[in-house]
């Protein structure tokens, strides 16, 4: 679906080339410290902002050159901290710039524990009620727009989706996402700052340092812990364990 041949920004902020290709049903997290790049990628593979170096194709046709509707049938990107505007109800706003029927709104609202809210102004929401209105905006942007003939679900990028939400809104939500990859065939891309839930969803990880991508793959072999002290200045241990696919990390008190 997205493909990175040699992908990169030469301007302030940069990002070393690099390589790779995100595929329908699959769940990519990129993490990394602060000030690493993960959003300035992110705008690269929505096509917010132009690739300076190489080349990043969706459905084999250069991003750059795609029309912009044709784009938002295809691609959603959800933002850290977006905007709402205006004193929307919960299911207006989850609609806006789409024109879903009523089961699929139904659907998203309730995939995102967000059917007690509906008819709330977006105004009075917490700020984890809100993220997830965001995210499930985000959904609705690509599948209302999803044509019979599409193969897939499109390609929704998630910027931080969890810094808000509590520990079971967290699990809820990744299993969430979990499931749209596999029952719409969606990509999905994520920047998670909790490597424990990256090793736990992801299928692969991307672990970006001051603008480089310097490890990618399956989530156990990314996420070691020695690297990551290393990358993140931080003094940790690790607990094995048979549930996650990736060891648990944790901060050494
Ligand atoms: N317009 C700009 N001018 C100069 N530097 C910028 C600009 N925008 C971003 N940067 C810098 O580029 C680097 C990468 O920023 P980016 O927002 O992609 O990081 P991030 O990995 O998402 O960080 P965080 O985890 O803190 O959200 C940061 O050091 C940031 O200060």
């Amino acid at each position: 679906m997205l493909t990175l041949h040699h992908a990169g920004l030469t301007s302030i902020p940069a990002l070393a080339p690099m390589n790779g290709e995100i595929h329908p049903g699959e769940l990519l997290a990129i993490v990394g410290p602060n000030g690493a790049g993960k959003s300035t990628l992110l705008s690269m593979l929505s096509g917010y902002r132009r690739c300076e170096q190489g080349t990043v194709q969706l459905d084999d046709h250069l991003l750059h050159k795609w029309e912009i509707t044709a784009l938002a049938n295809r691609r959603a990107l959800v933002a850290q901290q977006e905007p709402v505007g205006f004193d929307w109800r919960v299911e207006e706003l989850v609609c806006l710039g789409s024109n879903p029927d009523k089961a699929l709104i139904a659907e998203l609202l309730d995939d995102l524990d967000l059917v007690p809210l509906a008819k709330r102004s977006v105004l009075s929401l917490s700020g984890g009620e809100r993220q997830r209105v965001m995210i499930a905006r985000g959904a609705c942007q690509l599948l209302s727009r999803r044509s019979d003939a599409a193969r897939d679900g499109g390609l929704l990028l998630l910027d931080e989706p969890t810094s808000a939400l509590d520990i079971g809104q967290q699990q809820r939500l990744m299993r969430q996402l979990r499931t749209w990859a596999t029952r719409h065939h969606m990509a999905i891309v994520c920047v998670l700052h909790d490597l424990n839930l990256a090793g736990t969803y992801a299928d692969c990880v991307w672990l970006l340092q001051k603008g480089q991508r310097i490890a990618h793959g399956k989530p156990r072999h990314v996420l070691k812990t020695t690297t990551i002290a290393k990358v993140y200045g931080a003094e940790l241990y690790c607990i094995q364990s048979d549930m996650a696919l990736a060891p648990l990390i944790t901060l050494a008190p």
